[in-house]
């Protein structure tokens, strides 16, 4: 089977590009949400044009979904790269706080550059942005739920775009961008397909759902010492990996076993299993290692 084909729209796209780039002219800094289990692909290559100078905080939400040895890998990984990574459960609030306080120290330059001008400090103005489904709404929700205070709209403000102070020292901007999904990269396409995190896309559901066991079997190969994410499959669905004469399956003939289990419809299988996966059924699998000569082996079973 040949790798699938994710598309989508270009139309949608350029109407959210327009509206984030509007945001970003109004704020000082930017929280940068992505899904922890595939912390690369859910970064636009755009995005760092478009937020230049500004001060940014990079989210890793869904940190409940990788284990604590991905994490760990993950969090080395962008410090060894110059950046600091937050990591969020958006769900249950968890490290909610200590990126509210990131956001309010990466906004102290530019009360600092006020003061110097004789300027009054005023509140530091953060947006949220991310793809589609990694968690800035329930992100925003935490945020807010902390402190919250009046809600004004500001004038020359477009008038969806609503301020909402959290604290004296922060306000957050109520319009959660999407960054736009012009990506040529259809490995990238593939992972956020299958997390969900593409918005309004299409694609074949029984490919993606062999790819992406194809694609844990390929982590297994490179990253696993202890059993692999290929046996959370094996596991979930007794069935096993390789064929009677001991020839692997793949993602393919994999999805196609399972759905014997469903009067041999595919598509029903491909659902299950990518549904499972997206509810963090098969466990803490994460989609992408840091791309580095690593040997940090990631368990699949322990839960973080
Ligand atoms: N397990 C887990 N689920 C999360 C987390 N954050 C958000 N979710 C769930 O993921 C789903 C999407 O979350 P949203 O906050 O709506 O995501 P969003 O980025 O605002 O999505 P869009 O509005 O489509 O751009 C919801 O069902 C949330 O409950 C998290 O940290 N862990």
């Amino acid at each position: 089977m040949s790798s699938p084909s994710i598309q989508w729209y270009p139309g949608h796209i350029a109407k959210a590009e327009r509206s984030l780039k509007e945001q970003l002219k109004r704020v000082d800094v930017v929280l940068e949400v992505r899904d922890a289990r595939i912390p690369l692909a859910t970064h636009h290559p755009e995005v760092d044009g478009w937020i230049g100078e500004k001060a940014r905080v990079l989210v890793l939400n869904r940190v409940d979904m990788i284990s604590p040895e991905a994490r760990q890998a993950w969090q080395t990984w962008f410090k060894e790269n110059g950046q600091a990574a937050y990591f969020t459960n958006a769900k249950q609030g968890k490290g909610v706080q200590n990126l509210l306080r990131a956001a309010q120290d990466a906004g102290k330059a530019m009360n600092d550059r006020r003061k110097k001008r004789g300027m009054k400090p005023r509140p530091v103005r953060a947006v949220v942005i991310g793809f589609p489904n990694v968690g800035k709404s329930a992100l925003i929700n935490r945020l807010l739920k902390r402190k919250v205070v009046a809600s004004e709209r500001r004038a020359g403000v477009t008038r969806q775009l609503r301020w909402v102070r959290i604290s004296n020292e922060i306000e957050l901007l109520d319009a959660p961008g999407i960054i736009p999904l012009k990506l040529n990269d259809q490995s990238a396409a593939l992972k956020l397909a299958i997390c969900d995190d593409i918005g309004n896309a299409a694609y074949d559901t029984q490919r993606v759902a062999a790819a992406f066991v194809d694609l844990l079997l390929g982590l297994d190969q490179v990253e696993r010492a202890d059993g692999g994410y290929g046996d959370a499959i094996a596991a979930r669905y007794s069935l096993t990996l390789v064929s009677d004469a001991g020839e692997p399956y793949t993602g393919e003939s994999i999805l196609a076993n399972l759905s014997a289990r469903h009067n041999n419809d595919l598509e029903r299988a491909a659902h299950q299993l990518l549904n499972d996966f997206r509810k963090g059924i098969l466990g803490n699998l994460i989609l992408e290692l840091p791309p580095m000569e690593s040997s940090v082996v990631m368990s699949s079973t322990s839960h973080g």
